[in-house]
């Protein structure tokens, strides 16, 4: 784990001595957007039009935030337009790796060995956390952008001319309440594991776990009332909330001692989650070997020994009460 300073790679932990125990999140720094014309999108620059074969994901299988982005490439119907190269779920020293031998598809484009190779491809004194999912374009041999959240809301609207595909799940009348439900979901449950699981003081550890869990209750008697986070259309809410929930009971509650409840313990949200994860296609997305050799692995100041536990055993396919 580390970081690229002037385009070199230091091997570093992330700091939070500054912040009294408390894990802050950088902002992603590669804010382009792909859109239908390639006129310039919400930041960044003008150049990026929607087309086949010219974009390319890489992503690791453990991280929830690039998993958001495979699962939109799925719903979207971008399997064929969109290439993906997966790292290695080790990430150590040098950060995400290519390592073929352990479990990476290979770098496809540069078969590069490192991650932060593609971030100097990009732009070669860069500084800054190497971080997946990143966007790449092979046309112009730069990062179109680092950031999840924007990445599939390209993917859910600036293809829809190539590939015929309209599902919208951020749809116009419902984005006020989208944007809410994201941001609380963001701050308290997507995030709020890390900030647990992270804290290297005991206040900052209380603070994100009470907030964690007062934030699944809240979400439990929302989805008591409600098919979805949204009322009844399934929306990116609950695809971003999605990829938190399904790795909570093999990773969060154990590795960052997130364990006043198991998600299997909440009615609502448990038979939610097995509402998504059976979404034709959505189980494909979901590697349950690299997400938890990911997290037991590589953060070895909260798993010292690098042993990886053997359960639990969920089974996510078995029938739902929803819908
Ligand atoms: N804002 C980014 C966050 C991505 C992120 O933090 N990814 C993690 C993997 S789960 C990562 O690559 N971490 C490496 C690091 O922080 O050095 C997004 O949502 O795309």
């Amino acid at each position: 784990m580390g970081l690229l300073v002037n385009g070199q790679w230091h091997d570093k932990w992330y700091d939070t001595d500054n912040n009294q125990g408390e894990f802050k999140r950088e902002a992603a720094q590669l804010r382009n957007w792909v859109t239908e014309d390639g006129s310039a999108g919400q930041s960044g620059d003008a150049g990026f039009k929607a087309e086949k074969d010219r974009y390319h994901l890489y992503v690791s299988l453990a991280c929830p935030w690039a998993h958001r982005t495979l699962i939109f490439r799925h719903l979207k119907g971008l399997e064929d337009y969109i290439s993906v190269s997966v790292v290695s779920p080790d990430m150590l020293e040098h950060g995400w790796t290519f390592d073929k031998d352990n479990h990476s598809t290979g770098d496809a484009l540069f078969d590069s060995d490192f991650m932060h190779q593609i971030y100097t491809h990009n732009k070669a004194d860069y500084s800054g956390r190497v971080t997946v999912p990143v966007l790449w374009d092979k046309k112009t041999q730069r990062i179109v952008s680092n950031e999840s959240a924007e990445i599939i809301r390209m993917f859910n609207s600036a293809f829809n001319g190539l590939t015929g595909n309209e599902c919208d799940f951020y749809p116009q009348s419902l984005r006020s309440e989208i944007d809410e439900v994201n941001e609380f979901v963001y701050h308290n449950i997507n995030n709020g594991v890390y900030r647990a699981g992270f804290a290297t003081t005991q206040e900052a550890y209380t603070e994100a776990f009470d907030n964690l869990f007062a934030a699944l209750d809240k979400i439990e008697q929302r989805l008591t009332a409600n098919r979805y986070l949204v009322g009844d259309t399934l929306t990116e809410a609950d695809w971003r909330l999605f990829t938190t929930l399904i790795r909570f009971d093999s990773v969060y509650v154990g590795h960052f001692k997130c364990n006043l409840r198991t998600i299997e313990s909440y009615p609502a949200i448990s038979n939610y989650l097995r509402e998504l994860y059976q979404v034709e296609g959505v189980s494909k997305t979901v590697d349950f070997y690299h997400i938890k050799r990911h997290y037991y692995f590589s953060h070895t100041m909260i798993n010292p020994t690098q042993v990886v536990p053997k359960g639990p055993d969920i089974d996510y396919a078995r029938p739902h009460n929803r819908g």
